[in-house]
Protein backbone atom coordinates (compact mmCIF):
# COMPACT_ATOMS: atom_id res chain seq x y z
CA UNK A 1 0.00 0.00 0.00
CA UNK A 2 0.98 3.79 -0.45
CA UNK A 3 2.95 5.92 2.23
CA UNK A 4 1.89 9.04 2.55
CA UNK A 5 4.95 11.57 4.16
CA UNK A 6 3.89 14.52 6.29
CA UNK A 7 7.18 16.59 6.85
CA UNK A 8 7.59 19.23 9.80
CA UNK A 9 10.33 21.87 10.15
CA UNK A 10 11.09 20.37 13.60
CA UNK A 11 9.98 17.62 16.56
CA UNK A 12 7.67 20.68 18.12
CA UNK A 13 5.39 21.05 15.33
CA UNK A 14 5.03 17.52 14.52
CA UNK A 15 3.67 16.79 17.75
CA UNK A 16 0.93 19.76 17.28
CA UNK A 17 0.10 18.45 13.77
CA UNK A 18 0.06 14.53 14.89
CA UNK A 19 -2.04 15.47 17.79
CA UNK A 20 -4.33 17.67 15.14
CA UNK A 21 -5.08 14.51 13.04
CA UNK A 22 -5.53 12.29 15.86
CA UNK A 23 -7.66 14.23 17.37
CA UNK A 24 -10.34 14.94 14.41
CA UNK A 25 -10.01 11.32 13.60
CA UNK A 26 -10.72 10.20 16.73
CA UNK A 27 -13.17 12.53 17.04
CA UNK A 28 -14.95 11.71 13.90
CA UNK A 29 -15.21 7.75 14.83
CA UNK A 30 -16.81 9.65 17.97
CA UNK A 31 -19.22 11.06 15.64
CA UNK A 32 -20.13 7.89 13.47
CA UNK A 33 -19.82 5.08 15.97
CA UNK A 34 -20.11 6.48 19.64
CA UNK A 35 -16.39 5.46 20.20
CA UNK A 36 -13.07 5.39 19.13
CA UNK A 37 -10.18 3.61 19.73
CA UNK A 38 -6.29 4.16 19.55
CA UNK A 39 -3.23 2.26 19.84
CA UNK A 40 0.60 3.87 20.18
CA UNK A 41 3.95 2.86 20.58
CA UNK A 42 6.37 3.49 23.75
CA UNK A 43 9.99 4.37 23.42
CA UNK A 44 11.17 8.07 23.76
CA UNK A 45 10.10 9.56 20.51
CA UNK A 46 6.07 9.87 21.50
CA UNK A 47 6.17 12.31 24.18
CA UNK A 48 5.76 15.34 23.18
CA UNK A 49 2.85 14.33 20.88
CA UNK A 50 1.16 12.55 23.70
CA UNK A 51 1.11 15.66 25.69
CA UNK A 52 -0.26 17.78 22.90
CA UNK A 53 -3.11 15.74 21.93
CA UNK A 54 -4.04 15.42 26.15
CA UNK A 55 -5.04 18.63 26.00
CA UNK A 56 -7.40 18.87 22.68
CA UNK A 57 -10.83 18.80 23.12
CA UNK A 58 -12.76 15.95 22.41
CA UNK A 59 -14.46 13.40 24.17
CA UNK A 60 -12.18 10.79 25.51
CA UNK A 61 -14.66 9.28 27.94
CA UNK A 62 -15.80 7.71 24.91
CA UNK A 63 -12.14 6.86 23.84
CA UNK A 64 -10.12 3.44 24.36
CA UNK A 65 -6.49 3.84 24.36
CA UNK A 66 -3.80 0.59 24.42
CA UNK A 67 -0.27 -0.05 23.86
CA UNK A 68 0.51 -1.85 20.21
CA UNK A 69 3.63 -3.76 22.41
CA UNK A 70 4.53 -3.50 25.84
CA UNK A 71 7.64 -4.88 27.63
CA UNK A 72 6.58 -7.67 30.33
CA UNK A 73 7.14 -5.51 33.00
CA UNK A 74 4.52 -3.44 36.08
CA UNK A 75 3.38 -0.44 35.34
CA UNK A 76 6.01 0.69 38.23
CA UNK A 77 8.33 -0.30 35.91
CA UNK A 78 10.60 2.80 34.73
CA UNK A 79 10.92 0.02 31.39
CA UNK A 80 6.98 0.30 30.97
CA UNK A 81 4.82 1.93 28.38
CA UNK A 82 1.99 1.84 30.03
CA UNK A 83 3.92 4.02 32.51
CA UNK A 84 4.99 6.42 29.88
CA UNK A 85 1.05 6.68 28.58
CA UNK A 86 -0.04 7.06 32.05
CA UNK A 87 2.49 10.00 32.30
CA UNK A 88 2.40 12.24 29.44
CA UNK A 89 -0.90 11.04 27.51
CA UNK A 90 -3.47 9.72 30.01
CA UNK A 91 -3.15 13.49 31.48
CA UNK A 92 -5.32 16.94 31.05
CA UNK A 93 -8.35 16.06 28.97
CA UNK A 94 -7.26 12.52 28.11
CA UNK A 95 -7.36 11.39 31.54
CA UNK A 96 -10.69 10.96 31.10
CA UNK A 97 -10.08 7.99 28.09
CA UNK A 98 -9.84 4.22 28.39
CA UNK A 99 -6.94 3.01 28.81
CA UNK A 100 -6.38 -1.13 28.35
CA UNK A 101 -3.09 -2.15 29.38
CA UNK A 102 -1.15 -5.05 27.96
CA UNK A 103 0.80 -6.19 30.38
CA UNK A 104 -0.50 -8.45 33.31
CA UNK A 105 0.69 -9.78 36.56
CA UNK A 106 0.66 -13.53 34.94
CA UNK A 107 3.06 -16.10 35.77
CA UNK A 108 4.64 -16.40 32.55
CA UNK A 109 4.81 -13.72 29.47
CA UNK A 110 2.87 -16.05 27.74
CA UNK A 111 -0.07 -16.17 30.38
CA UNK A 112 -0.16 -12.24 30.52
CA UNK A 113 -0.32 -12.58 26.06
CA UNK A 114 -3.61 -14.49 26.38
CA UNK A 115 -5.28 -12.04 28.97
CA UNK A 116 -4.13 -9.31 26.71
CA UNK A 117 -5.66 -10.92 24.04
CA UNK A 118 -8.92 -11.92 25.79
CA UNK A 119 -8.95 -7.75 27.18
CA UNK A 120 -8.38 -6.24 23.82
CA UNK A 121 -10.48 -8.22 21.87
CA UNK A 122 -13.44 -5.48 23.45
CA UNK A 123 -11.85 -3.28 21.54
CA UNK A 124 -13.95 -3.24 17.94
CA UNK A 125 -11.54 -3.63 15.34
CA UNK A 126 -9.81 -2.19 13.34
CA UNK A 127 -8.60 0.25 15.03
CA UNK A 128 -9.68 3.84 14.52
CA UNK A 129 -5.88 5.41 14.80
CA UNK A 130 -2.52 3.16 14.97
CA UNK A 131 1.10 4.71 15.99
CA UNK A 132 3.65 2.93 14.96
CA UNK A 133 7.26 3.71 16.35
CA UNK A 134 10.25 2.41 14.67
CA UNK A 135 14.14 1.50 15.75
CA UNK A 136 17.45 2.09 13.66
CA UNK A 137 17.36 -1.91 13.61
CA UNK A 138 13.94 -1.30 11.47
CA UNK A 139 11.85 -2.70 13.75
CA UNK A 140 8.80 -1.30 14.62
CA UNK A 141 6.16 -2.60 17.29
CA UNK A 142 8.01 -5.53 18.95
CA UNK A 143 8.41 -6.30 15.84
CA UNK A 144 12.73 -6.85 15.85
CA UNK A 145 15.26 -8.73 13.80
CA UNK A 146 15.86 -12.26 15.36
CA UNK A 147 12.55 -12.23 17.02
CA UNK A 148 11.53 -15.36 18.24
CA UNK A 149 8.07 -15.38 17.35
CA UNK A 150 8.51 -13.10 14.06
CA UNK A 151 7.55 -14.79 11.61
CA UNK A 152 4.42 -15.78 13.09
CA UNK A 153 3.83 -12.45 14.06
CA UNK A 154 4.06 -10.65 10.65
CA UNK A 155 2.02 -14.10 8.97
CA UNK A 156 -1.46 -12.40 7.93
CA UNK A 157 -3.14 -15.58 8.95
CA UNK A 158 -2.28 -14.77 12.87
CA UNK A 159 -5.16 -13.81 14.14
CA UNK A 160 -5.51 -10.74 15.85
CA UNK A 161 -4.75 -10.55 19.38
CA UNK A 162 -1.23 -10.47 21.38
CA UNK A 163 1.50 -12.66 21.40
CA UNK A 164 5.38 -12.81 22.96
CA UNK A 165 8.50 -11.47 21.89
CA UNK A 166 11.68 -12.28 22.73
CA UNK A 167 15.15 -10.64 20.68
CA UNK A 168 18.71 -9.29 21.24
CA UNK A 169 17.80 -5.95 20.62
CA UNK A 170 14.36 -6.20 23.06
CA UNK A 171 15.67 -5.73 26.44
CA UNK A 172 12.57 -7.94 28.15
CA UNK A 173 10.24 -10.26 26.95
CA UNK A 174 8.07 -8.29 25.10
CA UNK A 175 4.12 -8.21 24.48
CA UNK A 176 3.58 -6.63 20.88
CA UNK A 177 0.08 -7.05 18.96
CA UNK A 178 0.50 -9.04 15.68
CA UNK A 179 0.94 -7.36 12.36
CA UNK A 180 -3.02 -8.37 11.91
CA UNK A 181 -4.23 -6.85 14.32
CA UNK A 182 -2.59 -3.43 13.40
CA UNK A 183 -2.20 -3.30 9.99
CA UNK A 184 -6.22 -2.25 8.85
CA UNK A 185 -6.15 0.66 10.91
CA UNK A 186 -8.34 3.77 10.20
CA UNK A 187 -5.76 5.63 10.41
CA UNK A 188 -2.02 3.73 9.97
CA UNK A 189 0.67 6.41 11.51
CA UNK A 190 5.02 5.89 11.60
CA UNK A 191 6.19 8.49 13.71
CA UNK A 192 9.98 8.42 13.59
CA UNK A 193 12.05 12.06 14.18
CA UNK A 194 16.09 12.86 13.27
CA UNK A 195 18.51 12.21 10.52
CA UNK A 196 19.28 8.94 10.94
CA UNK A 197 15.57 7.39 11.33
CA UNK A 198 14.96 9.03 7.77
CA UNK A 199 17.98 6.99 6.75
CA UNK A 200 16.81 3.81 8.49
CA UNK A 201 13.46 4.16 6.55
CA UNK A 202 15.36 4.86 3.13
CA UNK A 203 17.04 1.38 3.44
CA UNK A 204 13.48 -0.28 4.55
CA UNK A 205 11.97 1.28 1.52
CA UNK A 206 14.88 -0.04 -0.54
CA UNK A 207 14.17 -4.23 -1.29
CA UNK A 208 14.93 -6.74 1.00
CA UNK A 209 13.49 -9.19 3.37
CA UNK A 210 11.22 -8.57 5.82
CA UNK A 211 13.27 -10.51 8.59
CA UNK A 212 16.08 -8.43 7.81
CA UNK A 213 13.65 -4.94 8.46
CA UNK A 214 10.19 -5.90 9.97
CA UNK A 215 8.64 -2.55 9.38
CA UNK A 216 9.05 -3.73 5.25
CA UNK A 217 6.34 -5.59 6.41
CA UNK A 218 4.10 -2.28 6.96
CA UNK A 219 5.99 -0.53 4.18
CA UNK A 220 4.73 -3.50 1.88
CA UNK A 221 1.67 -5.01 3.35
CA UNK A 222 -0.51 -3.11 5.42
CA UNK A 223 -4.04 -2.72 3.85
CA UNK A 224 -4.08 1.26 4.86
CA UNK A 225 -2.05 4.32 3.52
CA UNK A 226 1.03 4.62 5.67
CA UNK A 227 1.17 7.91 7.67
CA UNK A 228 5.15 8.88 7.58
CA UNK A 229 5.31 11.83 9.91
CA UNK A 230 8.84 12.99 9.97
CA UNK A 231 10.44 15.93 11.43
CA UNK A 232 14.32 16.14 11.27
O1 LIG B 1 8.21 -0.48 23.25
C1 LIG B 1 8.84 0.19 22.41
O2 LIG B 1 10.03 0.54 22.55
C2 LIG B 1 8.15 0.68 21.17
O3 LIG B 1 6.91 0.28 20.99
C3 LIG B 1 9.06 0.51 20.00
O4 LIG B 1 8.57 -0.17 18.89
C4 LIG B 1 9.49 1.91 19.63
O5 LIG B 1 8.47 2.52 18.86
C5 LIG B 1 10.78 1.91 18.86
O6 LIG B 1 11.71 1.14 19.60
C6 LIG B 1 11.29 3.35 18.71
O7 LIG B 1 11.65 3.79 19.98
P1 LIG B 1 12.24 5.29 20.18
O8 LIG B 1 11.08 6.21 19.94
O9 LIG B 1 12.69 5.31 21.62
O10 LIG B 1 13.34 5.46 19.17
Amino acid sequence: MSAILHKFDNAAALAEGLADALSARLAAAIAARGKASIAVSGGSTPKAFFRALSGRDIDWAKVTITLVDERFVPPESDRSNHALVAANLLQNNAAAAQFVPLYHAAATAEDAAAIATEKTAAIPAPFDVVVLGMGTDGHTASFFPGGTRLEEALDPATPRGVITMEADGAGETRLTFTFSSLQDAGYLVLHIEGEGKKEVLARAQASGEEAEMPIRAVLGRAASPLQIYWAP
